[in-house]
């Protein structure tokens, strides 16, 4: 199902032009990355879907009751705590109380808030306010979710959970978009990839489905030199890796043959 669509969009701010016929959808269950140089019009296609900025030319169509936005910068200088600020929002959208509180605790558990929820927004450091920032889009299950550069600030365990969240909530449902710089990133996460050059769309790619293996370690590997594995997250328990479903055996294989234990295997990303 289309969840929202951009034909032949134009952006201008004065004479400047900086997207031109642009088209695009999103559908539900999609992770769209996009990508593309500092200045290229990343920022401004998101804007354009969530409806803060409207379209020059062209038009831009959503069917989304919920839609989430996470800005490229939070920054906040309330005095109201985070935990607070999300009741707030919550109530905003419709959420009682205790289940504002209850998804915003769970929310910035999972997304490991340090300094605790308690703390006034302002005196949040860059990392703890996009985690509220998060926290903030998911408090209901979005039917679109729109993300600027989500991971940028983010520690390497809520690097993961970010991508977690993002993977679950399409999974029930949602059209998902983000910008993002890093190339793994990209890969791990997104199911498909729009590339955007001096404001024109120059590429689309599908990326494959990945499977997740977990497992013990055995005989040192170095797993970051093996092409197949396109993101390593070592652990307490050992490692996981994420490899493009269908090549997967061959890594299994080559685990076993080094007396590593499998624990998991699982396909995280469908095509
Ligand atoms: N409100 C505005 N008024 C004038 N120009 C703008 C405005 N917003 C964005 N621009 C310009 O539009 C171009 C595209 O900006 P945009 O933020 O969409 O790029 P981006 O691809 O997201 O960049 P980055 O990777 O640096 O975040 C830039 O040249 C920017 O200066």
């Amino acid at each position: 199902m289309e969840v929202v669509r951009l034909r032949q969009v134009s952006k201008r701010y004065g004479r400047r032009e900086i997207l031109a016929d642009v088209d695009l959808q999103v559908n539900a269950g999609e992770l769209v990355a996009l990508v593309g140089a500092n200045g290229s019009g990343k920022s401004t296609v998101l804007k354009l879907m969530v409806g803060l900025s409207r379209p020059s030319a062209g038009s831009v169509q959503r069917n989304a009751g919920v839609v989430s936005y996470v800005p490229d910068v939070f920054a906040s200088h309330d005095r109201l705590s985070a935990s607070a600020y999300l009741r707030h929002m919550g109530r905003i959208r419709g959420l009682s109380t205790r289940t504002a509180q209850a998804r915003a605790h769970e929310l910035l558990d999972r997304l490991a808030l340090s300094g605790g929820a308690d703390t006034p927004m302002r005196k949040l450091s860059k990392g703890n306010a996009q985690k509220v920032a998060l926290a903030q889009a998911l408090l209901r299950q979005p039917e679109l979710l729109v993300l600027d550069e989500p991971w940028a600030g983010l520690d390497a365990t809520a690097h993961t959970t970010l991508r977690e969240l993002l993977t679950e909530t399409a999974a029930q449902g949602a059209a998902v978009a983000f910008t993002e710089h890093s190339a793994q990133v990209v890969r791990s996460t997104a199911t498909r990839v729009c590339e955007i050059e001096h404001g024109r769309l120059t590429a689309l790619t599908h990326q494959a489905s990945l499977t997740e293996i977990s497992m013990v370690p055995g005989a040192e590997i170095d797993w970051s030199r093996y092409p197949d594995v396109v993101e390593v997250r070592p652990h307490e328990a050992g490692v996981t890796l994420m490899v493009p479903t269908g090549r997967h055996d061959a890594t299994l294989l080559t685990a076993l043959q080094h007396g590593w234990s499998v624990t998991t295997v699982r396909q995280v990303r469908s095509e």
